[in-house]
């Protein structure tokens, strides 16, 4: 293998408790919210069919009109607390809050630039009161950042010129000073959600981004970052030369999920997804397809049958509304939550074979196991097969515990577990598996006799 300086700095999971209580939150709530939800993709009458966010970019919108959007941010609506009880009612456990996106604006009182909620017909900060609420219901709280910034008069995506040279070392202070200033702001935080991280210019920044990563672990011990913030030796991102992850947890899963327990590698992930197929900012006009909490709940169940995170995507409108279709996904979901959160909160993957009819989640500190049926067999069979020696003793429904079943042996470590479907059900169903005590071995494992 490479000898890197500024490869992986760690082999396997991180096992400290800040990170065992990020691996076991389950769901998570990402808020995309910024001068981009004014037009809320559209402008001059047209419609943008991009990513809301990414409004900027557009031939649509000249970029000095869009540069003068932050005179008409005054959401009169935006009430954190509101947002906060929303998302404690829905289940999420954290929350990532975009504090600078691409477009540079920020929405702290920053001391390195005016392009900053303070001159706006606002004026006041947005990210300390998000963070006030969200930490008074017990909802941890992550700083979305942009190091891509396209106010910044130093930024740039590739540096061919000594110009470009020292006008992107200006740059990369302010993002070091912008970033310190964040994390001395909002000392509560738990981590850094880091974006904008591709281009060819910050590639070759691995030895400041190294000792950047290692400035902030050292302001807030224990601070969680992804893999999409620093590049290593040979600008390799997510993965070092060597194909070892970089950071504390895999971030590319973007509006995708891995299908195996293998394509997760044994790391951990987050993997966050938007509500309609590619708009996280708000958009006025949800155009295609938009995700049904029967499919958002699959996409929960998956990622941690697979020791992952799910964070769905909230884009506030211009006023500091959360829009009603996604308050309904968030009672929706919150209903499932409510009677099913034990088969997700502190969970994570079994390898058992993958079944059918669902997934299954198992307890990582107490080794019960969940079936989360989603495709129940017209005969109402499902199908388990088992490691040798378990025994199923103990099985029954989530909902009603008094409602038990006996498994049929079919073959030798294969069993149907014969569920009634007389009612009609439309919502995915859990049934608990719960080990008996000789086969909880120290670390909660199912152990081969
Ligand atoms: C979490 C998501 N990441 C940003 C983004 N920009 C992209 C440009 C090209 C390809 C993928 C991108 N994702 C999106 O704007 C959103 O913030």
């Amino acid at each position: 293998s490479l000898t890197l300086k500024h490869g992986a700095h760690r082999l396997g999971k991180r096992t400290d408790p800040m990170m065992e209580r990020w691996r076991n939150y389950g769901l998570g709530q990402f808020i995309h919210w910024g001068l981009y939800a004014i037009p809320g993709g559209h402008w001059n009458g047209a419609y943008y069919g991009g990513a809301a966010e990414w409004i900027r970019a557009w031939k649509g919108m000249p970029n000095e009109q869009y540069d003068n959007l932050y005179k008409e941010f005054d959401p009169a609506e935006f009430d954190p607390k509101a947002w906060a009880e929303q998302a404690k009612d829905m289940g999420a456990k954290y929350m990532i809050i975009t504090t600078k996106h691409h477009d540079g604006f920020c929405l702290w009182p920053s001391e390195f630039t005016d392009y900053d909620v303070t001159n706006t017909p606002y004026g006041n900060d947005i990210i300390g009161p998000l963070v006030e609420a969200y930490d008074a219901v017990g909802i941890d709280v992550y700083l979305y950042f942009s190091v891509m910034d396209w106010n910044h008069p130093g930024y740039r995506s590739k540096l061919e010129t000594i110009n470009d040279k020292e006008a992107y070392e200006e740059f990369k202070e302010f993002t070091r000073n912008q970033l310190l200033e964040l994390l001395e702001r909002y000392p509560t935080t738990k981590g850094l959600w880091f974006d904008g991280t591709w281009d060819a210019a910050w590639k070759e920044q691995a030895d400041f981004a190294d000792n950047l990563a290692t400035e902030m672990r050292e302001m807030i011990p224990g601070l969680i970052i992804g893999s999409r913030f620093r590049p290593d030796d040979y600008g390799n991102r997510h993965f070092d030369s060597n194909g070892d992850l970089m950071g504390d947890y895999e971030q590319g899963w973007e509006r995708k999920l891995p299908e195996t327990y293998e394509e997760t590698k044994g790391n951990d992930w987050d993997c966050v997804m938007t509500v309609p197929e590619n708009q996280w900012g708000y958009h006025s006009d949800w155009r295609g397809h938009v995700k049904t909490s029967y499919e958002l709940i699959e996409m929960l169940v998956k990622s941690v049958s697979l020791d992952g995170n799910f964070v769905m995507n909230f884009g506030p409108n211009g006023q500091g509304e959360i829009r009603q279709e996604e308050t309904q996904l968030a009672k929706e979901i919150g209903e499932w939550m409510d009677k099913n959160n034990e088969a997700i909160y502190g969970c994570g993957y079994l390898d058992w074979e993958k079944q059918d009819w669902g997934y299954y989640t198992k307890d990582r500190q107490t080794g019960k196991i969940y079936m989360i049926v989603f495709n129940r067999p017209l005969n109402g069979a499902l199908k388990i097969k088992t490691p040798d020696k378990v025994s199923l003793d103990k099985v029954y429904s989530l909902k009603d515990s008094s409602q038990s079943f006996v498994p049929e042996e079919i073959h030798k470590n294969e069993f149907f577990i014969h569920y009634p479907f007389s009612e009609h059900i439309d919502s995915p169903i859990v049934i608990v598996i719960e080990p008996s005590s000789n086969e909880i071995d120290q670390n909660n494992s199912y152990q081969k006799a």
